[in-house]
């Protein structure tokens, strides 16, 4: 042993060992009422939390950092070092000191890491706090799970990167784990976004991982769950639990079953469609999302179910059908929308409050709420059983409102409890015989004694009996001497005064071990009761977490009548046909944001496979093209979502995948060129189109040079037109060059927004009309921004010649002349020669220094090629 070693104190010695076991995680080392940190831990502690640290001589030659807090102020502590990105070991008294010689033995009680919190300072209400697991396969295939260890909801998936990478973006875990030596990879394909950990390659094994699941389910097999044959998902699943062991979270009988989220039940959107849409994040702080326009839930669980519902749109139209019906349903009977809302709103976050009963975190005011939610769970199956709809019908039949048990709470838990067990004071009069006997002794003493007095007076008529207390005997009787003769028999004298004798009497006696016990043993009976309600709420887990499901979907359903109501949606008909037709069509989330002096231009639009495939949208900048683009994304989505729409009318063509892009949007931060980024994720598009998509490309090609833009552009148009699927395309652009396809591609269509000139000025007019448009009013959106009058006179100036020029030297005219290819053949299909040979071209192209003439000549070699 080193000279230090020997030289720690007891205390010190205890904490190395416990540390040494979590070397990663800043330990909180509870001594006497404090919480300390040691060391590097201390150096942390005082930086984050701005306590103040010290110096302390261990008791020997060792010197060692200190920095602690009192133990009541753990809560806003924890928070913050865990908000830091520490993961947080919490290191408590095993054992009550008073009751020990020497070292109280201590141990860490509990990790806290991002995904593993259930700490309310630590969660964010309307928002699921999952812990995932990424299982990455030797042939790159992904299992995914996620789980909320404080809702208790868990999921398991599996696919390919993508899914992978569309789960982990819908999702957004706060802490991601996966195997150590896929660190890097994990950084390249999902970015740095994510809280990471890392866990040895051996946890993630079929045979181990099955086996902690099917220990923690107690079940033979997973077919009851559905989810046998999603097998590395499973793994994933499985690293979770033994994760969460690691951690110290052993108390996890919430977690009553797995649920699969499969690929195909709904809507694809890929992360960046999730992202230009502007579903759940603005790129501006603050800035409005569809989340933020349509929440209008009113439980918690509702608020986090529809996030779910908005990334994971339905793709069955029965069930979409059955959520608009009971949507539809709600906003004809108010009475019922009303008296639901009412009544959820009371039910509070019971699901949070459901994982707090294995963790034993939940206290007495939060079981009567539990209680109270359950009365409430009980109303709402009234409603929706006696309201005339199947659907809500069925979701009433799923209710079960625990009578028993709530009706036990009520029974025996005050109306007005404490949020501290810990000191009592809650269990109701008449639940338990001894708990009013001992309550009464203690609250009624002086009555007793009186009473006793009287008693014993009138039975042996000494009539100068009086009750007395010492420190010596306790209590006694007194008689004074003249009454002597009359004391009975079984009475002990005591002690012998000038002119009366004490005595103690065996009743006496037995009241008073009573009252001098009565507080402590109150406290006991109230918190063993408190833990028998506690551990009979073990049998109702499964139960009110389903519970707390179907209110979240009523929630979500009922925000969306609520919604439809106040904001003119109107119902979709979805249909398996081919054509998307949206009548005077609203952007959700524009619309709410324009001052009430600017309303909102409706538009109609329509896009089917016979004459209407693609739209190539122009219009002036700031025209509405993005808005009118993404406009259409957002009804579809929200039809698909079982919500009502912002359109007059709309019969909107079962989807299954959405796309959006928009050109050269920057990420620098990732090192990629804007360029490269705008590609990539157009490639990602071409690969995967199928016949019931909706393709909407904003601005694609804008990225690089005006030639290169173009015939990209141009050549992604053609490609998707000739695609057997025909997907639905809607592309707007500055090009107006790409109008002359409609010449050429029977499905092509061109529209453009309008707008008025006056004299120098540009009116937006906003409406959709057929037809492409000429130029571009770039130069008028210069002028509205505060460019100086010269410099856009100029601008203006070197406009005009430009054009004539281009018209000179024939780029229109090559554009008119362009043949449409000879390409049944895709250009983009990968195992093409054609492709191979215009991709080498274009590889070895610097556009940095490609003039526009030599542009020309490569799009003319392209074309070639193409012959
Ligand atoms: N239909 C509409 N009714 C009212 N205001 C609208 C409408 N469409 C768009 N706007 C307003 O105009 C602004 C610009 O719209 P948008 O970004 O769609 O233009 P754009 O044509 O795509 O412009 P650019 O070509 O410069 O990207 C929006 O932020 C919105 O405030």
């Amino acid at each position: 042993m080193s000279k230090q070693k020997t030289a720690d104190t007891p205390l010190m010695q205890q904490h190395k060992a416990i540390k040494a076991k979590y070397p990663d995680a800043v330990l909180l080392f509870r001594v006497g009422d404090f919480y300390e940190t040691f060391g590097q831990d201390a150096i942390i502690a005082s930086q984050v939390l701005g306590i103040t640290l010290t110096k302390r001589n261990n008791g020997g030659a060792a010197m060692s950092e200190l920095a602690g807090f009192p133990h009541h102020a753990m809560d806003t502590y924890l928070h913050k070092l865990v908000k830091a990105g520490y993961r947080v070991a919490i290191c408590d008294q095993l054992e009550d000191p008073k009751t020990v010689k020497g070292i109280v033995k201590r141990g860490v009680t509990e990790m806290v890491t991002p995904g593993t919190a259930t700490n309310e300072k630590l969660l964010e209400h309307g928002t699921n706090n999952f812990l995932a697991a990424v299982h990455i396969t030797a042939n790159e295939k992904y299992g995914l799970s996620f789980l909320d260890i404080s809702t208790g909801e868990f999921f398991v998936a599996e696919g390919d990167r993508e899914y992978a990478d569309k789960l982990l973006s819908g999702f957004k875990p706060a802490e991601v784990i996966f195997q150590r030596h896929h660190q890097k990879k994990f950084r390249e394909e999902f970015g740095s976004k994510f809280y990471t950990y890392t866990l040895d390659e051996w946890i993630f094994q079929e045979h181990y991982t099955q086996e902690i699941l099917l220990k923690h389910f107690d079940t033979h097999s997973f077919k009851g769950f559905g989810v046998e044959d999603v097998r590395d998902g499973l793994i994933a699943a499985g690293a979770v639990l033994h994760y969460l062991k690691e951690t110290e979270h052993p108390n996890l009988q919430h977690i009553t079953s797995i649920q699969r989220i499969n690929q195909n039940d709904y809507l694809w959107m890929d992360r960046f469609t999730i992202r230009n849409l502007e579903l759940l994040n603005s790129p501006v702080e603050n800035g409005s999302t569809l989340l933020k326009v349509l929440d209008n839930t009113c439980t918690p669980m509702g608020a986090r179910l529809l996030k779910r519902w908005i990334v994971f749109p339905l793709k069955d139209l029965h069930k979409i059908n059955e959520r608009l019906d009971a949507v539809e349903h709600l906003i004809l009977q108010t009475d019922l929308r009303n008296k639901l809302v009412q009544a959820m709103r009371q039910c509070g976050d019971v699901e949070r409050l459901v994982s707090k009963i294995p963790l034993k975190k939940i206290n007495p005011r939060e079981l009567l709420q539990l209680a109270r939610a359950l009365k409430q769970i009980d109303a709402i199956k009234h409603m929706c059983s006696a309201s005339e709809h199947a659907y809500l019908n069925r979701l009433a039949d799923a209710l079960n409102p625990c009578i028993y048990i709530a009706e036990k709470i009520f029974k025996e838990v005050a109306d007005n409890p404490p949020a501290v067990a810990a000191k009592g004071g809650f269990i109701n009069a008449s639940v338990h015989e001894q708990l009013d006997e001992l309550r009464n002794i203690a609250h009624h003493g002086k009555e007793y004694l009186l009473k006793l007095q009287q008693a014993e007076s009138e039975r042996t008529g000494i009539t100068s009996l009086k009750v007395g207390f010492n420190n010596v005997f306790g209590y006694y009787l007194e008689v004074t001497n003249v009454h002597k003769n009359k004391v009975p028999s079984e009475w002990m004298r005591k002690q012998t005064l000038a002119n009366a004798e004490r005595y103690i009497t065996p009743e006496l006696k037995e009241y008073e071990e009573k009252i001098t016990g009565a507080e402590e043993k109150i406290l006991e009976i109230e918190l063993q009761l408190f833990d028998n309600l506690v551990n009979e709420l073990h049998d109702f887990l499964s139960c009110i977490q389903t519970n707390a499901q179907i209110v979240a979907a009523l929630d979500c359903l009922s925000c969306f009548a609520n919604n439809a109501i106040q904001f003119n949606y109107k119902k979709p008909l979805l249909h398996e046909g081919e054509e998307i037709m949206i009548k005077e069509g609203r952007h959700p989330v524009i619309e709410r944001n324009l001052p009430p002096s600017e309303p909102y231009i409706a538009n109609d639009v329509v896009l089917n496979k016979t004459e209407q495939q693609i739209i190539i949208l122009t219009g002036p900048n700031m025209s509405g093209k993005s808005a009118l683009l993404r406009q259409m994304a957002l009804v579809t989505l929200m039809a698909h979502m079982g919500s009502f729409v912002p359109a007059s009318e709309a019969r909107i063509a079962l989807t299954d995948k959405i796309f959006t892009r928009v050109g050269a949007s920057d990420n620098l931060s990732a090192g990629e060129s804007t360029f490269m980024v705008e590609m990539n994720e157009t490639a990602s598009i071409i690969n995967n189109i199928s016949s019931r998509c909706l393709i909407l490309l904003d601005e694609i090609g804008r990225g690089t040079s005006t030639y290169d833009g173009i015939s990209i552009a141009w050549s992604i148009a053609e490609h998707l037109h000739h695609s057997p699927h025909q997907p639905k395309t809607f592309f707007a652009t500055h090009y107006h060059e790409l109008n002359e396809l409609e010449n050429k591609l029977p499905r092509v269509k061109n529209y453009h927004i309008t707008n008025k000139e006056i004299g120098n000025k540009v009116i937006f007019l906003r409406k959709l009309a057929p037809g492409g448009s000429t130029h571009s009013f770039g130069i008028h959106v210069a002028k509205m921004a505060g460019m100086p009058p010269d410099l856009i006179a100029r601008a203006q100036d070197v406009l005009k010649q430009l054009e004539t020029k281009h018209v000179d030297e024939g780029l229109n005219k090559n554009i008119k002349q362009l043949s449409a290819p000879k390409l049944q053949l895709s250009i983009f299909d990968a195992h093409s020669q054609t492709f191979e040979e215009i991709r080498e071209m274009l590889t070895q192209i610097d556009i940095n220094r490609l003039t526009p003439v030599e542009a020309l000549l490569k799009l003319n070699e392209i074309k070639n090629i193409l012959k």
